[in-house]
């Protein structure tokens, strides 16, 4: 894509002397006024621009030119913005860096200069731009499957790295949804146990006549049904790791027969009287506050101390800086390839509701919601709308264009109009006071099915 560049300067003279100072490879637009600039600024979307302070109707002054300065950098803050001032302006020239300009230059034109100045830019402009493209997807660990970004997970992470080779009991809280499991996961994967097994059980989840079975094993003839000899979990989680999830849930009278095995790590199956000695990692997790559950006489002060020799405290996905949107965009990337709806990408109102939304189901509850925006988006942009969270911002806040502007109305009155006439062409058509050609050249070219069946087997 070639580079453009907006020069803003009223006297028709330097403007001409100006344009003639770059090579055709740079896309040139020329305005004489704020007016005239700011329908540039939106229709070309320049990487730079020279501003030239003093344009009517304050030719001699420079309040309308700092005024175009706030607008341009407003409403596209990347713009590169190079001011240029009189010869002995210079108080005017350090204001204008202050408010954001990006350099400055002095009249008379030299054209060695300026070119030297406006090249600087656009090289500062293409810089960023490679920059942003790479954070918005660049992962702060290399801890396969967990993607982070926030300070806080990436020094989670980082203890995690060092954990891991240890066999340390390491008990994780957090929010359900937080990744408790994943990252139960990648201390095993990160061990010199990642060889043997990786056992989970979820405490909460089994009835409690059967959770003692189901953790210790059971000998043949142990109870009714018993036919025969079963090893427990942790038995077959021998040599590997053991996953404790929802530990806060497990009855009191395990806790103690747990306690007993962290102690000696020997086990006793139900029914039998022969400890078995196994060597497991033991992990746990909870989304409960276990100090409460102590407090409450729920908990076994002496096994929390036991399963916390190390503490991972997970934080929930609203508290971590700006992991949501780059969690967000890499599950697209992977839910768009799975679902055969490759190269999606978030709309502008849907990264600020990403980034606002309080995620009170954590990771969990954005992958439902990703994967529902990849089945329900037209064309190739992700909206707030397709998330199904609130987008807080007037079209004109983030859209550049009318074109733009025009074409997210257009194909969503025309979703909806298609939706509550039951893809009755004619009817829709009808709402949307068009003629029945009209729309089928719209569901055209917005690629919008225009039948029930195709919208709902369209993916
Ligand atoms: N940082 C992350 N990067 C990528 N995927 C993640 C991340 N955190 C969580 N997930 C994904 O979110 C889902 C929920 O994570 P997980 O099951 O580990 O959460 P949990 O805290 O154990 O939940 P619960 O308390 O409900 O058991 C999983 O599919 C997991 O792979």
């Amino acid at each position: 894509m070639s580079k453009r560049l907006l020069i803003v300067e009223d006297d028709p003279g330097l403007q001409s002397q100006m344009r003639w100072c770059f090579s055709e490879d740079l896309e040139v637009a020329v305005a004489g006024t704020r007016e005239t600039a700011l329908a540039a600024l939106r229709r070309l979307e320049p990487d730079v621009v020279t501003l030239d302070l003093g344009l009517p109707p304050d030719p001699g002054g420079a309040s309308e030119g700092f005024a175009l300065l706030e607008d341009i950098l407003r409403l596209s803050p990347q713009t590169k913005v190079i001011v240029v001032t009189g010869r002995e302006d210079k108080e005017n020239a350090v204001k204008a860096i202050g408010m954001g300009a990006c350099d400055f230059y002095q009249k008379p034109l030299d054209a060695d200069i300026l070119t030297f100045v406006v090249n600087r830019a656009l090289r500062l402009s293409e810089l960023e731009r490679e920059n942003r493209e790479l954070q918005s997807t660049q992962n702060g660990t290399t801890i396969k499957g967990i993607v982070a970004a926030s300070p806080q997970m990436v020094s989670i992470c980082r203890t995690l790295e060092k954990v891991a080779p240890t066999d340390v009991t390491t008990l994780i809280s957090g929010e359900t949804g937080t990744g408790k499991e994943l990252l139960a996961r990648a201390l095993h994967d990160l061990s010199h146990r990642s060889g043997k097994p990786f056992a989970a059980i979820n405490c909460a989840a089994i009835p409690e006549n059967l959770l003692e079975s189901e953790l210790f094993g059971y000998e043949k003839g142990a109870f009714t049904g018993a036919t025969q000899s079963k090893k427990g979990k942790i038995e077959s989680a021998n040599g590997g790791t053991l996953f404790l999830d929802e530990i806060g849930d497990m009855p009191m009278p395990l806790q103690a027969k747990l306690l007993r095995f962290l102690q000696e790590r020997v086990i006793d199956r139900v029914g039998s009287v022969t400890p078995i000695p196994v060597d497991v990692r033991v992990v746990c997790a909870t989304h409960r506050e276990v100090r409460q559950l102590i407090d409450s006489g729920d908990f076994r002060e002496d096994l929390y101390y036991r399963i916390s020799e190390i503490t991972l405290d997970v934080p929930a996905l609203r508290e971590r800086d700006g992991d949501a949107l780059v969690i967000a965009k890499s599950l697209l990337k992977s839910l768009g390839k799975q679902m055969d709806r490759p190269n999606l990408s978030f709309s502008e109102d849907a990264v600020r509701a990403i980034s606002s939304y309080a995620w009170p189901g954590n990771v969990r509850e954005m992958i439902n919601k990703v994967k529902r925006a990849t089945i329900m988006a037209d064309g190739k942009r992700v909206t707030a709308a397709d998330l199904e969270l609130e987008s807080d911002v007037s079209p004109m806040d983030t859209q550049l264009n009318l074109r733009q502007v025009r074409e997210t109305a257009e194909r969503q009155a025309i979703t909806q109009a298609l939706q509550s006439s039951n893809f009755n062409m004619a009817q829709a058509a009808r709402l949307l006071g068009v003629t029945r050609p009209t729309l089928y050249n719209l569901t055209d070219k917005y690629k919008i099915e225009s039948s029930a069946e195709a919208a709902s087997t369209r993916h």
